[in-house]
């Protein structure tokens, strides 16, 4: 115990190993229904589902070791929510890429991120974005989140006249997803560690006994991650219509990890004197790493997650809680039949959980202001309507800067957003 305790200083940190594990494992419970939801949201891609779920236990595991060993703090990391679903609904089944290509988009955003971080570009842009922009795009990958839970619970359909409208609430999926959905908020307002799982399994089990859902066993051998492992294709990534979408990738994961961390240290206290987390730029490798090594391994980007507040909120406080959630996800390899039950109603209603944590950033913006509430309001709403969160993130850009130019506030535009914008402006004017 003294080596753990000299390499993760945790009596500097005040902390202990037991506060430590328990930590972990709080951390891990909130996350781990990303190992039935990652595959489930993939495998529309076309992807073989075992093999995304080996993807997504392994790519969190690394993730997690190198943000612990490395960088020493207790956030832990897996494939993102929102990231996936852009990875499906956008770049694969909207605009037409193969799974092959976009895990190569994935592996060069990866790999730009790394770069930017290391040059401390990264910081440069992080803080040329407006804050109404940030936020407006938190809450819409939120929205997108939700119009797919919806959308999967068959609670809302198409409808040729007004584009959407109510589905069938008499029908098992759109029940079980609304009640899955009560049950997790409720959980999650009494504080029940694991909220989110419990609600997952508790909808899986009743369609179970009640003969809507199978039982596929729960725990058995890892299956084969064969059919993704090293298939990304990095020479169809680097075609030149491919950059928008190495672009938007990064973007994305520029925004949400930027966003996780800063919300994650600020509520676990671990800012400096400065207000500035000490070690960001190991944090952003740790991510960044992740990614790549999960795009070889055969899933979408991997980011920190906002969940390791709650390890933080049990006295978590450095890496060795995130070492504890990275041998979590190893041991999870061994429940492979328990995902692979898990319906995608049962799914359906923590995504809209989530998408309650993350639509939280819209109460920030400044509403009094229009100049600023009115692009939070664009990029929010255009990502569900538009079924994408790169149009989203485009158009806050442009009506941002066209808002701001209007109204004679050029104090607060910079060349950054100005330039993004008109990149944007050019894309919709020239390529549609
Ligand atoms: N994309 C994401 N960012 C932060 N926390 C998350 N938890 C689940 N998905 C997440």
């Amino acid at each position: 115990m003294k080596f753990l305790d000299d390499y993760f200083k945790l009596a500097e940190q005040k902390t202990n190993v037991k506060t430590e594990v328990i930590a972990g494992v709080t951390t891990f419970l909130t996350m781990a229904y990303i190992i039935f939801v990652n595959p489930s949201i993939l495998s529309e891609a076309g992807m073989d589902y075992g093999a995304v779920f080996v993807a997504t236990c392994l790519a969190a595991a690394i993730g997690c070791f190198v943000m612990g060993l490395w960088a020493n703090y207790p956030i832990a990391q897996a494939p993102g929510m929102g990231l996936n679903a852009f990875f499906t609904y956008g770049v694969v089944l909207g605009m037409g890429y193969t799974w092959e290509a976009a895990l190569g988009a994935v592996f060069f955003s990866g790999l730009t991120f790394f770069l930017l971080s290391i040059f401390k570009i990264r910081e440069w842009i992080i803080n040329s974005i407006p804050l109404s922009l940030r936020l407006g795009i938190a809450a819409g990958i939120g929205l997108f989140l939700a119009m797919i839970a919806l959308k999967n619970a068959g609670i809302v359909v198409s409808n040729p006249a007004t584009y959407v409208a109510l589905g069938d609430l008499s029908q098992p999926p759109a029940i079980y997803a609304l009640l899955g959905f009560f049950v997790i908020t409720a959980l999650a307002y009494l504080r029940v560690t694991g909220a989110v799982m419990i609600g997952i399994l508790g909808v899986t089990v009743m369609a179970m006994v009640l003969g809507h859902n199978q039982y596929g066993g729960i725990m058995s051998m890892p299956p084969s991650i064969a059919p993704t492992f090293m298939a990304m294709d990095l020479m169809g990534a680097l075609d030149v219509a491919m950059l928008s979408v190495i672009f938007a990738f990064l973007f994305v994961d520029l925004f949400d990890t930027s966003g996780t961390l800063v919300g994650v240290a600020h509520r676990g206290k671990l800012l400096d004197k400065d207000g500035k987390l000490p070690r960001i730029g190991r944090a952003m490798m740790a991510d960044s790493t992740a990614s790549m090594a999960g795009a070889a391994l055969g899933t979408s980007t991997t980011t920190s997650y906002i969940e390791s507040t709650a390890g933080i909120a049990s006295g978590g406080r450095t890496g060795l809680t995130a070492v504890v959630v990275g041998v979590l996800f190893l041991i999870s390899l061994f429940f492979a039949p328990l995902a692979g039950s898990i319906p995608a109603y049962a799914t359906a209603g923590a995504l809209l959980y989530v998408a309650v944590l993350m639509a939280g950033s819209l109460a920030h913006a400044n509403w009094e202001d229009p100049t600023d509430a009115a692009p939070v309001l664009i990029a929010a709403l255009a990502m569900p309507l538009t079924f994408s969160i790169a149009e989203g993130i485009a158009l806050g850009f442009i009506s941002y800067v066209a808002i701001k130019t209007l109204s004679g506030r050029f104090s607060d535009l910079n060349p950054a957003v100005v330039v993004l914008a008109l990149l944007f402006a050019a894309k919709f004017l020239f390529l549609g």
